[in-house]
Formats: structure tokens, sequence, C-alpha cells
């Protein structure tokens, strides 16, 4: 343990993470304008639950734009920040995590971005005028994330051999579909004692959602859990996207796609920021295995529930807990 205590209100004590271990070489890399990739993506998925994508047509400048939009944000002085807070669910937070006690070395803005250009959900800091080229770049990039999604999904269910061709991307399609955009950012922590030293940033987790989507800046600090449950650092890709099976679509393939578990570390030298788009159902969507993938005499592995079932028993579990235990039959 570290107790990091440089003000009265950094008095807080957080578990420092393993050495970080060297840089993973087999994260699939789904290339999008590769033809036949579909059979790629889902043995990704099942091995995995994790790949990277490239050739999928965002511009990297969208993604930079944010990026600086994103430091900008972090920048601005703690009491301008914390304007934006606190993060309940959605809002600014700093080293909490959600509300049942989790912290990491990081700040984070949680948007809700449900609704189509961010309007009555979205947070009041939001509506200023100075707040007006951090908008634009999100609605830029939100929008580019719904397209993305449903494009990958589109190519899961060509890969898995069930049709319509968008019986899991219209789970995220619809105007309601619950999505969210995360935007993370671990500072340096000068704490630590030697560039090798790291601390938890955001602790091991697996996402509920459906899909999400990942961009980080080119600083390492994310690792995913091998089946074998040994944990690899994924070398950082700024113009690629990686993207995580969530739990729900473990559910929909009736556990053959694997929510993967992850984490990140922060680190004494370089600041990470990355931004997440998860892509979820309606509140209402009922979630089972698909049939059309259930073979001969297969039960399922789970029993029958709504995505807000889902979702309000996640947000009341520790990010490490196993959240789909409770639904399993
Ligand atoms: C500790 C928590 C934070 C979280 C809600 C939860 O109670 C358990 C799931 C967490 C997670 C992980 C993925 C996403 O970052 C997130 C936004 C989500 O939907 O589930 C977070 C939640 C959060 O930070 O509020
Ligand atoms: O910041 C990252 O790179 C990943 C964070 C994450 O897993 C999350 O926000 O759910
Ligand atoms: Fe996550």
């Amino acid at each position: 343990m570290v107790v990091l205590a440089s003000t009265a209100l950094e008095q807080i004590t957080l578990p420092v993470a393993p050495k970080p271990s060297t840089y993973f070489s087999g994260t699939p890399v789904i290339n999008l304008a590769q033809p036949g990739l579909e059979t790629l993506l889902v043995r990704a998925c099942e091995e995995f639950g994790f790949f990277k994508v490239t050739n999928h047509g965002i511009p990297v400048e969208l993604m930079a734009r944010l990026e600086a939009e994103v430091v900008k944000f972090f920048s601005l002085p703690q009491a301008e920040k914390d304007r934006a807070g606190p993060a309940n669910p959605f809002g600014y937070g700093n080293k909490t995590i959600g509300s049942n006690g989790d912290i990491g070395w990081v700040e984070y803005l949680l948007l809700d971005v449900t609704s189509k250009p961010m309007s009555h959900t979205s947070l009041a800091f939001l509506e200023e005028p100075s707040a007006s080229t951090l908008r634009s770049a999100l609605n830029d990039y939100v929008s580019a994330m719904r397209k993305l999604v449903r494009e990958i999904l589109e190519l899961m269910a060509e890969g898995l051999g069930i049709q319509p061709r968008d019986i899991l991307s219209k789970l995220v399609a619809d105007e309601e579909s619950d999505s969210m955009l995360r935007l993370n950012h671990y500072p340096p922590c000068p704490h630590l004692q030697g560039p090798d030293c790291s601390l938890t940033g955001f602790g091991e987790h697996t996402d509920p959602q459906i899909i999400s989507v990942l961009r980080s800046n080119n600083t390492s600090g994310l690792q995913i859990s091998l089946r074998d449950g040994s944990w690899v650092t994924v070398p950082p890709d700024q113009d690629s996207f990686f993207i995580n099976v969530g739990d729900s679509l473990q559910v929909l393939t009736n556990g053959r796609f694997r929510s993967v578990k992850h984490r990140v570390l922060a680190n004494a030298l370089k600041s990470r920021v990355s931004m997440i788009y998860f892509g979820g159902p309606t509140s209402g969507e009922k979630l089972a295995p698909l049939p059309l993938l259930m073979g001969e005499g297969e039960q399922s592995l789970y029993r029958e529930f709504t995505w807000w079932e889902y979702k309000s028993s996640a947000y009341r579990t520790r990010l490490a807990d196993n959240r789909l235990g409770q639904f399993k039959r």
C-alpha cells in the first residue's frame, strides 16, 4: 500500500499495482478494410473479448481534436473542474470511481450521451459558451462512435452466421439506447519512485454494456486479463481503437464471447488520457442468450433480465465484483 498525502484532501490509500509487465504482442488486430475479417473478429471475441481496430475510417484529426479539448478541460483549475462534479454517476470525478468505495489515480468526466446531440442529458457546464469547442468535438466524436459500434456489431453477427445483419447492432442503435462517454485522465504520480513503479489508475473490472470502444493517447497503462488469469500490458496506439466485449454481449452469446477483465495502471512520468464510448441497450431491453446462437440441447447460462435490472444491480457493486454472478442460472 502507498499513502498519498500531498495535501490533506489526498490522504487516501491506493493499492500499489504489480510492476507492469512487458508489452503483449498478441492483441488481435482487425483491419476493417480487409475482406474476410469476420472470422478473425469472432475468434478474438471468443479468445480475448478484446481486439484492436485499424482502418476504421474515423479521421485521426477528430480523435486528436477531442483529446486536445479533454486535455484543456483537465488543465483547468481544480475549482473550475469541480463545477462539473460530483460524478453521481455523471459529471466530474476525482479519485473516487462509482459510489461503493472504489478509488484510483484518475480524474474523469462521465457523460450520458444517449440522446442525439447532447441535449437535456448533458451537464450544465457543457452548455456554457466557454465549453462550445469541447461540446462540438464531443458531438462529432460520439456520432462517429455510434456508427463504428453499429458496423462492428454487424460484422460480429455476420461472423457468427446469424441474421438479420442488425440483430446485435439494433440493440445500440435506438435513440433511447443507453450510451455513455468516459474521458479519463491519469496524471503522472510523483509519489512513485522510478519509471517501473506503478499505481492502480482504474481497478480491474468488466464493462457492463454490450460493447466499449477505447481510444487513448500514446501512454501505456491498459492491461487485460487473459484466459489463464495472467495480466498483460496492451501497447498503446493512438490512431486505433480498442474494443471490449461487455457483460451484456457475453450474455447474448451465452458465454461464447468473453467480457474482458481489464484495468489501468498509472505511472510516475506520463499522463494517460483515454476516451471510452460504452454502447448499451435501451432500459427495457430484455437480455438473454440469442436462440439463434444456441446449439442443440444447449442450456442458457443466464436468466433473462432487462438492461435496467442489470445496470441498477451493477451500480450497487464494487469494480472488481463478478456482476453477472447473480444472473446465472
Ligand atoms: C464501481 C462502479 C463504477 C461503475 C459502476 C460501478 O458500481 C460498477 C461498474 C463501473 C463501470 C465500469 C465501466 C464504465 O467505466 C462505467 C461507467 C460503467 O458503466 O460501469 C463504470 C461505472 C461508473 O464509473 O459509474
Ligand atoms: O482508461 C482506460 O484506458 C480504461 C478505463 C476503463 O476501463 C473504463 O473507464 O471502463
Ligand atoms: Fe472498462
